[in-house]
């Protein structure tokens, strides 16, 4: 099977790193193309995969593609090239819905919100198919999936709430230690930053270790670390008094810029529904 992928960013390069480094493809399966050229030669002396000339050869050869570009670039770049009807095309855009994608292709249509942390095979990929995806083109997406980790189906309702705690969430969560490692050192000038940053990341992994090899919950975690009438416990509290507010603001700002980058991706479908032909034969 021949993977296309347009766009070589941080997204593109999760893909071609995850799915080499797992062994289930070799990267002569990707066939991959970039606007600026030089990221893919660059990625290509660690895998060897096949590199089109132009977007429209990556379409013309693969069977699944995923368009990696950010969102307002997806439908125009959809618009300037002709899609085999058999291609099963794969969004990773957020603020694209599978509606925005069948405007543009009338096969097979998956979204995917992937992870930056698939480099390393891990984390969670969420994904929501249309109609016209075959249970044969849904399991060789699973497949694919599966191998840079952990796969949820999703629905348009709960996707953009899921998108912050799965792809989001690496971001936030090193914000979050960046402000923890920030505060320890304005408290402690003794204390050297860098020095707060390792005992964080540190802690960190093996906190994440506990809760999957051991199966532990987060309340048998805090249970086994927060001593009754401890030290622990002052923290916890300071917590539970200012972090829903700050979470509660978190998902309320996340979702209006969901919101926002649906109406201009909208938008763009709109402006362009409503030109004449001649008019879009004048702007192209
Ligand atoms: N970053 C993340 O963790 C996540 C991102 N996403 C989604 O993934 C998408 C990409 O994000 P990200 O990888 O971070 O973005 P980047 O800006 O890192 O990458 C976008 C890439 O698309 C390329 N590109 C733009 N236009 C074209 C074109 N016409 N033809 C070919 N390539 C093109 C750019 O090329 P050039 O090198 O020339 O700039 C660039 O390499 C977004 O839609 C985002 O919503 C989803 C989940 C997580
Ligand atoms: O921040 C963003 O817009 C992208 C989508 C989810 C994670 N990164």
């Amino acid at each position: 099977m021949n993977i296309g992928i347009i766009g070589l960013g941080n997204m593109g390069q999760m893909l071609v790193k995850g799915l080499c480094k797992s062994g289930m493809i070799s990267p002569r399966d990707l066939i991959v193309y970039n606007r600026t050229a030089e990221k893919a030669t660059a990625l290509r002396q660690l895998y060897p995969f096949q590199v089109a000339e132009c977007a429209q050869t990556v379409c013309q050869k693969a069977d699944i593609l995923f368009l990696c570009t950010k969102p307002l670039d997806m439908l125009p770049l959809l618009r300037e090239l002709s899609l085999p009807p058999h291609l099963h095309l794969v969004s990773v855009a957020a603020g694209v819905s599978l509606a925005d994608l069948e405007s543009v292709h009338s096969g097979p249509v998956s979204k995917v919100i992937p992870t930056v942390t698939s480099e390393e095979n891990r984390g969670v990929s969420l994904y929501m198919n249309n109609a016209k995806v075959t249970p044969s083109e849904r399991a060789a997406l699973l497949q694919l999936l599966e191998a840079l980790g952990t796969v949820e189906e999703i629905t348009e309702a709960a996707i953009e709430t899921a998108t912050i705690l799965t792809s989001s969430a690496p971001g936030l969560i090193a914000g979050i230690l960046e402000e923890f490692a920030q505060a320890a050192v304005r408290h402690t000038p003794e204390l050297e930053l860098d020095s707060a940053r390792r005992m964080l990341v540190e802690t960190m992994i093996g906190t994440s270790l506990l809760l999957e090899r051991q199966g532990l919950g987060f309340d048998q975690l805090i249970e086994r670390v927060a001593t009754k009438g401890g030290i622990t416990q002052e923290g916890l509290s300071v917590l539970g008094r200012t972090l829903p507010r700050a979470f509660d603001d978190l998902l309320h700002m996340t979702t209006e810029k969901h919101t926002l980058l649906k109406q201009l991706v909208r938008r763009q479908n709109d402006s362009h529904t409503s030109k004449t032909p001649t008019q879009k034969g004048e702007s192209q």
